[in-house]
């Protein structure tokens, strides 16, 4: 039998006093997208600094690939990012606007010593960019002459260029309206079906429908209810749970 993708063991966090997670357990499989939500102030973020290495829990521990990852070990930590990668909620602070695009795409092949030569950098840029959507000539322009969707896709591109196995993204499409969030949730399907898994936090349940196959639910620092999607959805079975799914707006009927 093959190790999950991922493996989540009674993690838990401290910030100072309260926990902001506690006994966090979960497992991903490769190709099972995972949607996280809760309220603000759940966990959400900080369960995706700890997935993605950037703050060592305090209890508990995560396996990737069956192998115990230790975020405080440095060697462990740089094959961590070719292992996972990140896109932000913001593609207007998350890209250098004096850097062009294919400088920005090219970011994590260099800082992790992935491309031996110019024309292998070149070449993978391009392809990360056709990957996301974006004409090969996006490498020589700057984040400025794109639009806040085509940035989220240049983030995106620059994420997946190291070909990660898993992308963690924390509320990728709420910056953007509301037909571009459509084409965003829809390249990531299409990435993930080209076989990148993806771990969301998204308030809008909608992504999550979209796009995950299984959901997570936090109530402050503790998993209230996981399961497949469709039925988390259709028969929310934690109070908590009910609560979200109340909250979502929904257009008045006519
Ligand atoms: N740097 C920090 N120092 C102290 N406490 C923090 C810090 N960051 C987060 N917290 C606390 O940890 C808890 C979880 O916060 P976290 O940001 O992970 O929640 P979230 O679910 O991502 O919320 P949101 O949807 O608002 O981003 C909260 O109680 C928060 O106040």
């Amino acid at each position: 039998m093959t190790a999950p993708l991922l493996e989540v063991r009674d993690l838990g966090y401290t910030y100072r006093r309260d926990p902001a997670l506690e006994n966090v357990s979960f497992t991903v499989d490769r190709g099972q997208n995972l949607g996280i939500v809760g309220e603000s102030g759940a966990g959400k973020t900080t369960l995706l600094r700890l997935l993605l290495g950037l703050t060592r829990p305090t209890t508990g521990g995560i396996d990737t690939d069956g192998v115990p990852f230790d975020a405080g070990d440095r060697a462990a930590l740089r094959r961590h990012r070719t292992f996972a990668q990140a896109v932000f909620q913001d593609p207007y602070s998350s890209l250098d606007p004096r850097q062009n695009v294919g400088r920005i795409v090219s970011e994590p092949l260099r800082s992790l010593h992935l491309s031996t030569t110019g024309s292998e950098t070149r070449t993978r840029v391009a392809s990360a960019l056709e990957a996301v959507g974006l004409p090969a000539d996006a490498a020589e322009r700057y984040p400025h002459e794109f639009s806040g969707g085509q940035r989220q896709r240049i983030a995106i591109a620059r994420a997946i260029v190291p070909r990660p196995q898993l992308l963690v993204a924390d509320e990728p499409v709420s910056a953007l309206d509301l037909s571009t969030r459509v084409r965003i949730v829809e390249l990531l399907s299409s990435l993930s079906i080209g076989g990148l898994t993806v771990v969301v936090v998204s308030h809008d349940l909608g992504t999550v429908a979209a796009l995950c196959e299984r959901t997570l639910v936090l109530e402050r620092g503790r998993v209230v209810e996981q399961g497949p999607t469709a039925a988390l959805l259709a028969a929310p079975e934690h109070p908590y749970t009910r609560k979200l799914l109340a909250a979502v707006p929904r257009l008045p009927r006519r």
